[in-house]
């Protein structure tokens, strides 16, 4: 469980970017962030992983403080802390497989991380991982030559090989076709209940998290105005947290995708 109480963000001497954020997320859970660009949702996720140091408050990933940690306790429980990213950060000239291998690299020795002597469970782990999200027969290709939705593949598998509490996806789908992304939002959800694993997703396409998550948290100006289940994230709860600012292209398609019309192969 992921239970952030009171997040307070300042970057320098400029107004707080998040301003006293509370939000718990069980296992099993998939929740949007969605919000204005601005709103603070990278902050928000780069300070669960600590890539950005809170100003103050507190993140507790299953009832361990992670704001005050430093050196080897921070790096061991980032370990926890899976992510995915929009470009999915992958090194090209590595085969997929060693792309997936560096998910262990909190939990490998340097020698063994140098040498790429992993143990056997963690090959077994990436074999078993990567068949099942489709990927297994690129495992000696490199990274560099498989399509966007297939490479966003090998960031959820590389994540999910550091054996996380939790799973954050900043913008998973944005470099992603509509129906490639609409795959790996699927993956995404089945990953959370299969794992019981949360997940938090930023997303611009409300669609989609409507569509393809089971609760909504709407960020505007670093305060959370909205937390609730996509069948009550209505015009209000849009105007709330764009009004003014900008409206959403995908908000444009009146009826929402739903999960009948996309295929459910890879997921
Ligand atoms: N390293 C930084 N130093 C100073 N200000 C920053 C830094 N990172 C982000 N900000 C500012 O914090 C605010 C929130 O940014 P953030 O990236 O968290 O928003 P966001 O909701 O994720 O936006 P987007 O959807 O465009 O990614 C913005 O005003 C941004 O300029």
């Amino acid at each position: 469980m992921l239970e952030i109480s009171n997040l307070v963000k300042r970057y320098g001497h400029d107004e707080a970017v998040l301003k006293g954020l509370d939000l718990t997320v069980e296992g099993n859970s998939v929740v949007a962030i969605v919000g204005a660009s601005g709103a603070g949702k990278s902050t928000m996720l780069r300070c669960i992983n600590r890539l950005v140091e809170p100003t103050s408050g507190s993140i507790k990933l299953n009832g361990n403080e992670l704001v005050k940690l430093r050196g080897a306790a921070l790096r061991r429980a980032r370990r926890k802390i899976g992510m995915v990213f929009q470009g999915f950060n992958l090194i090209d000239r590595l085969t997929v497989m060693e792309n997936v291998l560096a998910g262990r690299l909190g939990y490998v020795s340097l020698y063994q991380a140098i040498s790429r002597r992993y143990p056997p469970a963690d090959i077994e782990r990436a074999f078993s991982l990567m068949e099942r999200v489709g990927i297994a027969h690129y495992a000696n290709k490199r990274a560099d030559e498989l399509s966007g939705g297939e490479r966003q593949r090998v960031g959820v598998v590389r994540a999910l090989m550091q054996e996380p509490e939790v799973l954050l996806a900043d913008e998973p789908t944005a470099s992603l076709d509509p129906r490639t992304s609409e795959q790996i939002m699927i993956l995404l959800q089945s990953l959370a209940s299969e794992l019981s694993l949360p997940v938090l997703i930023n997303i611009h396409n409300v669609s989609q998290a409507k569509t393809y998550t089971e609760r909504i948290v709407g960020l505007r100006h670093g305060k959370m105005i909205f937390d609730g289940a996509p069948s009550d994230f209505n015009q209000d709860a849009l105007d709330a947290i764009y009004g003014g600012i900008e409206a959403p292209e995908e908000e444009v398609a009146e009826v929402p995708p739903t999960a009948e019309g996309v295929s459910h192969d890879q997921a």
